[in-house]
């Protein structure tokens, strides 16, 4: 995912991390420049001009009333938050991983068509090392996990190519590599979630991709619980 990131250093960064802290991911915060200038122990202009990149950058939007303004972080803020975040864990962890729990359901029927695909199927082998079984297993996601799947933007996937044939252009997708557990506590463990960039599915939808058939190796049903393990390649 692109975002205006040019005018974003690591001191307009500093400032997003400031406002998050008092609570400008999960609504307003109101504030002024020269509050804002004591936190960081700059000057007010210097407070203000990292605010007015932060907008330009389309990490904040604000609302200026008369004794101060309205400040609250967008997505594209909270995506460059994580990136922050995904450093600092490959820093102390040596790597990151990100836990997305959800049910085995049903698609459409269509992740087979399109796992099939020739322009797909030899990067499949190329880039993941294997033949995916055609389709898709379909997860959907519990409402944590559809939040918690934003850090996935901060990590390195691989990328999958559009290609198109005689009579049509296929989308790309980005894959990260992952493990399944079931409630039982059975793990698969080569498996990719997959995220096709033209889908019908919301981010509620989360897809993998295997070598094998997941529903026949552990054994899964629709409304099965499943944990989904996406490892960090940082
Ligand atoms: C590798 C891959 C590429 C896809 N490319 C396209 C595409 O170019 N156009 C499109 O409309 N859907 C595309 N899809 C999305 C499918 O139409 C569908 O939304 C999704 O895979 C869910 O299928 P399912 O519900 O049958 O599991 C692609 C899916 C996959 C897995
Ligand atoms: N690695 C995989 C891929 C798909 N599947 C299942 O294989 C079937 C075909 O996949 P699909 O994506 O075409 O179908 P739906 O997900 O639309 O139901 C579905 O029942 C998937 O849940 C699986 O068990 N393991
Ligand atoms: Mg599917």
């Amino acid at each position: 995912m692109q975002e205006t990131t040019s005018d974003v250093g690591h001191d307009e960064v500093a400032v997003a991390k400031r406002l998050a802290m008092d609570g400008a991911l999960t609504g307003e915060v109101k504030t002024t420049c020269t509050t804002l200038a004591e936190q960081l122990d700059a000057s007010t202009q210097t407070a203000s001009r990292r605010l007015q990149r932060l907008e330009t950058a389309g990490w904040v939007t604000r609302e200026t009333v008369s004794d101060g303004q309205w400040v609250a972080l967008t997505d594209a803020g909270e995506r460059g938050l994580r990136r922050e975040y995904e450093d600092y864990r490959s820093i102390f962890e040596g790597h990151s991983t990100v836990e997305l729990e959800g049910r085995v359901t049903s698609g459409m029927g269509e992740g087979r068509h399109y796992i099939t695909l020739p322009g797909y199927m030899a990067q499949f082998e190329e880039r993941l090392g294997y033949e995916p079984f055609p389709g898709t297993l379909n997860v959907d996601l519990t409402d944590a996990s559809v939040r918690r799947r934003r850090a996935l933007d901060a990590m390195d996937p691989v990328p999958i190519d559009g290609w198109e044939d005689d009579d049509r252009t296929y989308g790309p997708a980005v894959c990260y590599p992952a493990t399944v557990e079931t409630a039982d506590g059975d793990v698969h463990e080569t498996v990719h979630t997959i995220a096709p960039e033209r889908t019908h599915h919301d981010d509620d939808q989360l897809e993998l991709i295997a070598p094998e058939k997941l529903r026949d190796v552990l054994d899964l049903e629709d409304d099965d619980h499943v944990t989904v393990t996406v490892e960090g390649t940082q």
